[in-house]
């Protein structure tokens, strides 16, 4: 082989990792109905008006693509790759060790990078910077928030409550933490409309997730909080759905603790660490949250190396080990597009997207078997949009293969997020007239 030809085969394979793979005649249909959709003038209308309008500019985003995903996993911050590279390159390459220390002065130093980026979520849910922790995966943070819950609540209280159909980790979590406990301990699962009657004496926590992952119903946090103290019931919230989609206050509900995502409306990528809250009640001398895995990174002074845990001030103390350092940064660096975010703005844009999503699709589910799952009022709205139909999984299937990626939840479920960071009304008439296409072709 010669030069040349070495230099076309490396080209000809390097083309052919990063085309798409040639749409079939349906993907082709359902991209031209997205491509070439008509924008009605009122949803133009709105887009010009809107003030979060500048803020597509700050992610990367695929040609082509309505990217309704943002709640599984959120697009990438256009500063993220840039700030990767120069934590690889400068701060691993050339620094090296030094890093965890050097450049504390102007805030880049590894040690303290889980609190910067604690208090970067902070004002997102409502919560003071030292309240809240930046580590691990959101079903590890609820075993630690759970295993202190059990331990603050009086000994006759040894019941976790739940919504039955809470996300599987929850569930699974739940259940392993009070199997290591053992006798006398339960997890009882119940229908979160049906709290009343549960809110009994021997119930220790209440756990649930504020936006249901798959109808997107939302629940009242500040009604249920409440109602859960008057009858002496800690509460832990799962903010996977709410954190970065809305305004959260933590405090202003008296919540205490929450765990949630960095990965979705966080946009911190694929795997980026989870946050937890506890409620500075909890972070006293007396009466502390007990920290169940207490590794030297939560110890006050974690070089003194000292051979009994003394728990660093505020919930850093629930940071157990080495912090992830490549993934923060991207976290740190992707939380950077929310500032001077007003997150009621946020939460307005939310609902009209939803809003326009529901009325759009009105006619499609005269015509079609579906269902809409998620519910009208806006109180009870997350930031996703929901149908059932009974061939859910292929529909989906098809609609990502013609760009409007969605997602597939068990059994029947067709699930569409919406972040307004990113998201005009233009993309919503464009994955409905994709959704027309790909519902027309199936029938
Ligand atoms: C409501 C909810 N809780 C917990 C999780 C699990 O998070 P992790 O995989 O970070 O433990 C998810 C998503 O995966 C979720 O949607
Ligand atoms: N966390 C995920 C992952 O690691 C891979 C694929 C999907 C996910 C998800 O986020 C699932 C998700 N929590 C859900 O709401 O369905």
């Amino acid at each position: 082989m010669t030069s040349i030809d070495a230099t076309t085969t490396t080209a000809q394979t390097a083309a052919a990792q990063t085309a798409r793979p040639p749409a079939s005649p349906l993907h082709a249909r359902i991209g031209a109905a997205l491509t070439g959709a008509a924008i009605p003038a009122d949803l133009l209308d709105l887009d010009a008006r809107d003030p979060l309008a500048r803020k597509r500019d700050e992610f990367t985003l695929p040609d082509g693509v309505v990217y309704l995903d943002g709640n599984s996993l959120g697009a990438l911050p256009r500063a993220v790759p840039e700030r990767l590279q120069q934590v690889a390159a400068q701060e691993w390459g050339d620094a090296l060790i030094r890093s965890w220390s050097a450049g504390a002065d102007r805030g880049r130093d590894w040690m303290n990078l889980p609190d910067r980026v604690a208090a970067k979520i902070a004002p997102l849910i409502g919560a003071l910077p030292h309240e809240v922790a930046v580590t691990d995966t959101t079903g590890v943070n609820t075993f630690k928030v759970l295993a202190a819950a059990l331990k603050l609540a009086p000994a006759g209280r040894r019941v976790i409550l739940t919504d039955a159909e809470n996300f599987p980790t929850d569930l699974y979590i739940a259940q392993g933490l009070l199997d290591l406990l053992g006798g006398g301990y339960e997890l009882r699962r119940v229908n979160p409309d049906a709290l009343d009657g549960h809110l009994t004496a021997d119930v220790a926590a209440l756990l649930l997730t504020e936006v249901d992952y798959r109808t997107g119903r939302r629940l009242d946090m500040a009604a249920i909080t409440a109602q859960a103290r008057a009858a002496g019931v800690l509460t832990v919230w799962d903010l996977a759905h709410s954190a970065g989609a809305f305004p959260v206050d933590l405090r202003g509900v008296g919540a205490d603790f929450a765990v949630g995502c960095g990965y979705k409306f966080l946009n911190g990528g694929p795997g980026a660490p989870s946050f937890l809250f506890v409620s500075e009640r909890h972070l006293g001398n007396e009466n502390a949250a007990p920290v169940a895995i207490s590794g030297w990174m939560g110890h006050a002074d974690p070089f003194e190396m000292d051979r009994a845990f003394t728990p660093a001030p505020g919930a850093r103390r629930f940071v157990p080990g080495t912090p992830m350092v490549l993934s923060l940064s991207a976290l740190d660096s992707a939380l950077d597009v929310f500032a001077g975010v007003d997150l009621h703005a946020l939460r307005a844009k939310s609902l009209s997207l939803t809003d326009t999503f529901i009325r759009l699709m009105e006619p499609l589910c005269a015509r079609f078997p579906l269902t809409l799952v998620t519910p009208h009022e806006h109180a009870q709205r997350g930031s996703q949009v929901s149908y059932r139909h009974p061939q859910a999984r292929q529909v989906m299937a098809d609609l990502i293969g013609g760009g409007v990626i969605g997602d597939y939840r068990t059994p029947d479920i067709l699930r569409f997020g919406f972040t307004p960071l990113y998201h005009s009304h233009a993309d919503v008439a464009r994955a409905v007239a994709g959704m027309q296409a790909a519902l027309e072709a199936r029938a």
